[in-house]
């Protein structure tokens, strides 16, 4: 709802009450309707303030509403009236103000903000544009460059940046809404008509077409099939382009594709996923809510190589004290001087101060003595990771948080070798640590809850969409990702090349296909993965028993092109070749594609055609099946939990809602039966079995997503 007031005699305040973000349900919007009408009818007041409770603006339109019928009065109309008012309107911004919120203000004839409000046109993340007028305003405000940057992005920007922009009148760091009443006061009775935008002109710049045609081109490329940035643009073009009205029709009419759209279900369910994965549970039951995190406000990271930095830089830019221990004195330095220059870098982008102050470089281990946590990051070798963890028990202070920052190795068996494995967690970092948002926080079978708590408030801290997950191989998205490629692999023996797969899944919407990812990161990773696990032979044997291990169906082919030296772009050669080692840009390899010939030949095997369809359901069948065996297994907790990993560190195309609701999308008995279909075509691949839970969702009815929790909850209280 809204609050109607007075203030100092003259001024209407309106303060919009919906916690926790003011949201604009249909409840508030009538009750802006019926406030703005009694400020307006009462000769008293001369102006009006319009401010949302608890020094948060508003969130925007009410999300939560956009599944159902929507009732209540429709934003356009009462923004219009708003603006249309022949009394000072002034909007007052503490907070945020989001969205609707902000198209609310920009109604407005006026606007003061808090130097500490953040503002912006997140819809399109939503799979949405701004349909309040926002798309229609802004760009007659502020010019079509910069509308057209935040509008395509949703980028959100400070007060600063919104004065600068032309978006906020005045900013203030005191009382805002004391400002803007008082600056309500100050302009009462002034002539409205130069203050409402819609009847600006659209400043109309030189080359319009081209800029509009670039904008087109950037976002297409960007998008990965998303529509809502290529609406987003058609919308401001039409600002540039059409008058007011009309503009505004072609505003709605994109809406409406884009509001009922599955892109925009995807999107809004990886919004709430974001923040159902902060209501984590464990097994026991323990959670968010009955978990008190400890405070941290120095940190240690152990091991400054490429995870060990990015974590360093994550943590100082959070604002905690940082120990960046590292034994060898080259390392040290070369760490020094990265961590510098990557905090610089960031500092000039927010146009703030580098955190260079809040670290402090050690050779020594017991420099950890007075730290709240250390995150360990030295190289991915057991007996190397128990050793650190011996000599930190030995020197942190009783109660220090012990995290490792593997991405595969058994928390269990590091918190064994402690005397505290309560205080041990695993923090799974995506490189690099300090740019990529997800976090996998894994708890361990002795791991205490506050300690799971302490680790996920600190991932949020530092902005990570963080998610609890069980200890197993992989933890979540690895142990996903091995089927994916496994997939892959098996392709390029049945056929297909690396060039096919990787068009099929980046048509798909993956920045990269999986050939191309592998380039970029590093075939040699997986390939000591694999030695180490006695998978990796080498040698060129041929026959069907070069392909399997323990009864399984196993593909030597990225061992092979490992031992030739290529392991992607780092030696120029890969999947694809490189001009030169370190360059990015792929190109097909002759070399690669007689390789796979010789190969097959030498394997029995005949190529066939394979289609992108094919590539599709394999990869990404393989992939979901694991997801619910992972359910099944409790390593995550619910489906939201396994999405938000692979949207946030995987690629995975947010406008596809994840691996799970994409599932659901597609349909769990169409996923079900193409994956007994595929299984009885490769008996040899046991993965590709479809799980029990699918099986036992599809007998409940296929539930959507939302309701899987109950299903996976009655299986486990059967187990
Ligand atoms: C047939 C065709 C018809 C077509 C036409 C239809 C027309 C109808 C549409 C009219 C035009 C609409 C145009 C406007 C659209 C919008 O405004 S879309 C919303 C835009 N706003 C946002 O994207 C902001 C989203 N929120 C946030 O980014 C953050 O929540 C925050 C505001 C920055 C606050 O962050 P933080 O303090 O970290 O809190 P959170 O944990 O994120 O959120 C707290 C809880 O609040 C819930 N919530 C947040 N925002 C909204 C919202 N806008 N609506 C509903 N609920 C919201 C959030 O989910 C949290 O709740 P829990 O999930 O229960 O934890």
């Amino acid at each position: 709802m809204a609050q109607y007031t007075r203030a100092s005699g003259f001024v209407g305040l309106i303060t919009l009450q919906n916690p926790p973000v003011n949201a604009l349900s249909a409840v508030v919007r009538q009750a802006i309707v019926d406030t703005v009408k009694i400020a307006l009818s009462d000769p008293k007041v001369k102006s009006v303030v319009i401010c949302g409770q608890n020094g948060n603006f508003c969130g925007g339109a009410d999300i939560k509403e956009f599944g159902g019928e929507m009732t209540g009065p429709p934003l356009i109309p009462m923004i219009h009236a708003i603006e249309a008012a022949n009394k000072p309107m002034v909007a007052a911004i503490e907070g945020n103000a989001l969205g609707g919120g902000l198209e609310l203000a920009l109604g407005c004839h006026y606007r003061i903000a808090h130097s500490k409000a953040r503002l912006g046109l997140p819809e399109v993340t939503l799979g949405l544009l701004p349909a309040a007028g926002g798309s229609q305003r802004l760009p007659r405000l502020i010019g079509v460059p910069d509308a057209l940057d935040l509008i395509t992005t949703g980028r959100i920007v400070t007060a600063a940046e919104a004065l600068r922009l032309g978006i906020v009148d005045q900013v203030t760091e005191h009382n805002t809404v004391d400002a803007a009443v008082k600056f309500a006061l100050s302009v009462a009775g002034q002539p409205l008509d130069a203050r409402r935008i819609s009847t600006f002109p659209c400043p109309r710049p030189p080359d319009s077409d081209a800029l509009f045609e670039e904008a087109m081109r950037k976002v297409r490329g960007s998008a990965r099939g998303a529509m809502a940035p290529v609406a987003c643009v058609q919308a401001v073009r039409a600002a540039a382009t059409l008058p007011y009205e009309r503009g505004m029709e072609r505003e709605k009419e994109l809406m409406a594709t884009l509001f009922t759209s599955g892109q925009a279900r995807a999107l809004q369910y990886v919004f709430f996923a974001q923040r159902a994965v902060g209501r984590w549970s464990m097994p026991s039951g323990a959670g968010w809510d009955t978990s008190k995190p400890r405070p941290v406000n120095k940190a240690a990271v152990i091991g400054l190589g490429t995870m060990g930095r990015g974590i360093t830089v994550a943590l100082a830019q959070t604002g905690l004290s940082v120990v960046a221990i590292e034994t060898q004195e080259k390392q040290l330095m070369e760490a020094k001087q990265a961590v510098t220059s990557m905090l610089e870098r960031g500092a000039k982008r927010r146009g703030a101060a580098p955190a260079l102050d809040r670290i402090s470089y050690s050779r020594n281990i017991q420099a950890v003595a007075d730290v709240d946590l250390v995150i360990e990051a030295v190289f991915e070798d057991m007996a190397l990771k128990l050793e650190v963890f011996r000599q930190l028990s030995a020197f942190c202070k009783p109660g220090t948080l012990l995290c490792t920052n593997t991405s595969a190795l058994d928390v269990d068996e590091l918190a064994r070798g402690t005397p505290n494995p309560e205080l041990v967690v695993g923090m799974h970092f995506f490189a690099p640590a300090h740019v990529m948002k997800l976090l996998e926080v894994v708890y361990g079978k002795r791991s205490s809850p506050q300690a799971v708590a302490t680790a996920m408030q600190l991932g949020k801290k530092m902005g990570k969409a963080s998610v609890a997950v069980g200890n197993c191989r992989g933890f979540v998205g690895n142990r996903m990702l091995r089927l994916y490629v496994e997939q892959a692999f098996f392709l390029l023996e049945e056929g297909a090349t690396p060039e096919l797969v990787d068009g099929a899944l980046e048509e798909f919407g993956f920045p990269m296909g999986v050939f191309r990812m592998s380039d970029l990161s590093g075939l040699d990773v997986g390939w000591r993965t694999r030695k180490a696990a006695g998978q990796a032979q080498p040698g060129e044997a041929s026959g069907q028993s070069a392909r399997i291990r323990n009864g399984s169906r196993y593909s030597p082919i990225g061992d092979l092109v490992c031992e030739q030296g290529r392991f992607g772009q780092k030696t120029g050669r890969g999947w694809y070749q490189y001009d030169k080692p370190g360059s990015r840009v792929a190109r097909s390899d002759p070399w690669l594609h007689s390789f796979l010939e010789q190969y097959r030949a030498r394997h029995g095997l005949v190529a066939r055609s394979i289609d992108r369809q094919e590539v599709l359901e394999r990869c990404l069948y393989a992939l979901v099946n694991e997801g619910f065996r992972i359910l099944e297994d409790g390593i995550a907790a619910g489906p939201e939990d396994i999405d938000v990993i692979y949207v946030f560190g995987y690629g995975w195309p947010g406008h596809r809602g994840g691996p799970m609701f994409y599932a659901s999308t597609v349909g769990l008995p169409k996923v079900l039966e193409r994956l007994e279909h595929y299984h009885q075509a490769h008996p040899d691949v046991p993965d590709l079995q479809p799980c029990g839970l699918l099986r036992r969702l599809v007998a409940s009815g296929s539930p959507p997503v939302h309701r899987w929790r109950e299903v996976i909850k009655k299986l486990h209280s059967q187990l």
